[in-house]
């Protein structure tokens, strides 16, 4: 049976520059950079995924702004994660990182010298040319 995962991810700005997160060696796509999120739950609305998943993996209280179209990226000979993207704002919190390397802000203009997992770059080009983006590039 053809399994389609739901990821949501976070794309955290915060005094014009966003939250990036590289993956550890024990983690799937050991190193590479990713907006942080996670797998949704059962009965969970995706608000609440990612905001559950950003505090459990960084210590921080954010919200959701606005969703991006999702990308669908296969994994598997039968598998897929449809990784679901939210701008979001920063509320409060110090990164403690729980998984990850690493973290760092970034201003956009920064964003494609990473070496990103591959589900994020559609997501990165969507994101680029955002309007959102935009105002705090300039
Ligand atoms: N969170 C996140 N996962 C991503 C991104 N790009 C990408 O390919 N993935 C993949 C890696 C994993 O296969 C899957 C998410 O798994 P995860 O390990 O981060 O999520 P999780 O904490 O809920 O997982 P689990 O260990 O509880 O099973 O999506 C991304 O930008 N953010």
């Amino acid at each position: 049976m053809f399994q389609s995962i739901k990821v949501t991810c976070a794309i955290i700005i915060h005094q014009g520059k966003i939250l990036v997160a590289q993956r550890s060696e024990s983690m799937s796509n050991p190193l590479k950079w990713e907006f942080p999120g996670g797998k949704l739950e059962a009965f969970e609305s995706l608000e609440d995924c990612i905001k559950r998943e950003i505090l459990e993996e960084l210590n921080l209280n954010i919200e959701t702004l606005e969703i991006l179209t999702a990308n669908k990226h296969k994994i598997r000979e039968n598998a897929e994660i449809e990784l679901i993207p939210f701008i979001c704002s920063y509320i409060n919190g110090e990164i403690k990182l729980k998984e990850h390397r690493s973290a760092k802000w970034l201003r956009p203009a920064e964003l494609n010298t990473l070496d990103w997992s591959e589900a994020d770059i559609p997501i990165l080009n969507q994101l680029i040319n955002h309007n959102m983006i935009k105002d705090i590039s300039s």
